[in-house]
């Protein structure tokens, strides 16, 4: 077996994107020690039942100690307070990454913090589920996913080359990107879908006509993929809404101009217009299943995972 990449992993929050990153570290033998950090200590006491790492602290300066590679998964609006408290617990040349979903606002809240001596590359893995905490992870979570890295020019070439090796090695495709841009990006294809999800279900449990057995008895097709993503943790969602607000309040204007278009054409019955857009709608779909990209549903995607890897192509040997 060769080599692990890095000696001395540490993780800064132990949901479902830290323990996914435990369980394939391990699996794949990415690091010699995995280090798990967590500020509770019902969190952290089911990590190590969940056996997740090698050593387990409540304090994130202890946890960060000596390590090569930190990996913040925590929620966005938190990134700023754990580089506060891991800055002078560094180990200089140490890489420092975080998983966060927005990535200006994460940029501005630990690149100030962070000592210059530390490797600071931002990442986002473009993988997960609805679920959270450190039950919900899964070793496959990554792969066949995109990571995006957006390093800000103040970390080697050779360290954002080394953790682009990490997420290849848990089985991700990765890019690189600016950070605006990638916040523009995932506007338009994570986040309003989810606050599209949120507001629909919101708007069904207000509706006084639809009572509450009605939603949950006829919501066999549409409704429910819907519910999937406003079932999604509130404080990772709320912060995500927080920390890119410009982003999302453009897409939002642009979608609330479209969606009156697609009123005005339901109220005039223009049958034309309905049909284009939907049939335009339906290539895109199609174009995302034949790139292979229809892995979102986590189940699903578990069992494409399990298909595959029992695959000889796939076998990990
Ligand atoms: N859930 C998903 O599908 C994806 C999430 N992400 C990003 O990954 C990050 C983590 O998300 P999940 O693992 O899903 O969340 P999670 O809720 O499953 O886990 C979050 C972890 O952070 C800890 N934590 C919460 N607040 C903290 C604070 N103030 N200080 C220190 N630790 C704190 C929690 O105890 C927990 O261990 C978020 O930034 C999210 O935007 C990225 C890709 C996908
Ligand atoms: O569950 C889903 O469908 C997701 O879209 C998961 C997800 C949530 C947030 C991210 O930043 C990336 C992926």
């Amino acid at each position: 077996m060769s080599e692990p990449l890095f000696n001395k992993v540490a993780l800064i929050g132990i949901g479902l994107i830290g323990s996914s990153l435990a369980r394939v570290i391990r699996r794949e033998n990415l690091a010699n020690t995995i280090i798990v950090n967590t500020r509770r200590e019902e969190t952290l006491n089911r990590a190590r039942e969940l056996n997740l790492g090698d050593d387990y602290y409540s304090s994130a300066a202890e946890a960060v100690r000596d390590a090569d590679l930190v990996i913040v998964c925590v929620p966005v609006g938190a990134c700023g307070q754990v580089a506060a408290e891991i800055a002078p617990a560094l180990k200089p040349g140490a890489i420092v990454t975080d998983v966060g979903s927005t990535k200006r606002s994460v940029i501005q809240q630990m690149a100030p913090v962070l000592p210059d001596t530390i490797e600071f590359v931002p990442g986002h893995p473009i993988a997960g589920t609805e679920h959270s905490g450190p039950d919900a992870g899964f070793a496959e979570l990554f792969r066949n996913r995109w990571c995006i890295l957006t390093p800000i020019g103040r970390a080697s070439d050779e360290a954002v080359q080394k953790l682009s090796r990490f997420w290849e090695a848990c089985g991700s495709r990765v890019d690189t990107m600016d950070p605006d841009h990638h916040d523009k990006v995932l506007a338009i294809v994570s986040h309003l879908p989810h606050i599209i999800a949120y507001n629909i279900v919101g708007t069904a449990d207000d509706l006084e006509t639809v009572t509450q057995s009605e939603v949950i008895k006829y919501s066999a097709s549409g409704f429910r993929d819907f519910t999937r993503l406003a079932a999604s943790d509130p404080t990772m969602w709320r912060d995500i809404c927080l920390h890119n607000k410009d982003a999302i309040l453009e897409m939002l204007a642009r979608f609330s101009e479209d969606l009156s278009a697609l009123q005005r054409a339901i109220r005039w019955g223009d049958g034309e217009t309905l049909f284009n857009l939907f049939t335009r709608t339906r290539a895109i779909r199609r174009s995302i299943i034949d790139a292979g990209q229809d892995v979102a549903a986590p189940d699903f995607g578990r069992q494409v995972v399990q298909e595959k890897s029992a695959a000889p192509a796939d076998a990990e040997g």
